[in-house]
């Protein structure tokens, strides 16, 4: 089966349903989305509108009911591979490994040389400015720090898409401002492709190049909207006229939804 449109990552036409005491519960409706190579895109919707679920169908971790996810216009057939790197918002981090030997524990599994991995570890734990606790254990870190490591250990495997499913959702207001101008400093110097859901409209806005919004019940795109922000953005740039249009326009599309979403 080949990809529709060639795009790096492409969700073409997936419905998912879950039996419930004997009935089909519809989560996800006749979703399609297109993400281009070095894109950052976001999904934000309400709780429960299916997010997480669209999310692990394109990881692999779950199948679609119909439809197809394309990586690199082959299709995604329902086991995670090393071309989607995924950062959960649980700390995912194996706790008995050294911050380095997480980063290298996917290279580890590909049997890479110890000394491509060496440099590989050594890199990416530059790139997200951790090179000082390559031997600290993950009860050491702060929160920040550990997704920092999460998202280094996503990288390293050099994935075509990195998949983030809510990353800073159990980060304080303030730890969460410092990773989101990280990540764009990352994205900045890497230029990954970029999946990320979450619940926060001004997140989505301050991070992405494209934004889909989601309804729930059932889970159904209702506008994609173009972040026409500057690519290099500062955390100011949230109380632009521009910004707070978009944001209104989020709102306005989700405004059913609204009572449950984060402003
Ligand atoms: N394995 C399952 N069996 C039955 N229903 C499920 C299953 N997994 C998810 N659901 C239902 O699917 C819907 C979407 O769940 P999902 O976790 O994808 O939403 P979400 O948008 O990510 O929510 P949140 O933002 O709260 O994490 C919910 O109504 C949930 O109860």
């Amino acid at each position: 089966m080949l990809s529709p449109t060639g795009a790096k990552l492409e969700v073409h036409n997936v419905c998912k349903s879950y039996g419930l005491k004997g009935k089909q519960l519809r989560v996800l409706d006749d979703i399609n989305l297109q993400i281009h190579s070095r894109e950052f895109v976001c999904l934000v919707g309400a709780s429960g509108c299916g997010k997480s679920t669209l999310l692990n169908i394109v990881a692999g971790l779950a199948a679609p009911s119909s439809g197809a996810v394309f990586v690199d216009s082959q299709l995604v057939t329902g086991r995670p591979g090393s071309d989607r790197g995924m950062v959960f918002q649980g700390y995912t981090l194996y706790p008995w490994l050294t911050v380095a030997q997480n980063v290298a524990f996917g290279l580890q599994l590909r049997q890479m040389s110890k000394a491509e991995q060496r440099d590989r570890v050594g890199y990416f734990l530059n790139v997200v400015g951790l090179s000082k606790f390559a031997n600290s254990y993950p009860k050491q870190l702060s929160g920040g720090m550990k997704q920092r490591v999460a998202i280094a250990r996503a990288l390293a495997n050099e994935p075509a898409v990195l998949l983030m499913d809510e990353p800073f959702g159990a980060l304080d207001a303030q730890t969460k401002e410092q990773m989101q101008q990280f990540l764009l400093e990352l994205w900045a110097q890497t230029h990954v492709t970029v999946m990320m859901i979450t619940h926060d409209i001004e997140e989505a806005i301050y991070l992405s190049q494209r934004v889909y919004v989601m309804s729930a019940h059932p889970g159904q795109i209702k506008a994609e909207i173009t972040i026409q922000l500057p690519e290099r953005r500062e955390l100011d740039i949230k109380l632009s006229p521009t910004f707070v249009d978009i944001k209104r326009q989020i709102i306005h599309t989700l405004r059913h939804d609204v009572a449950t979403v984060s402003l």
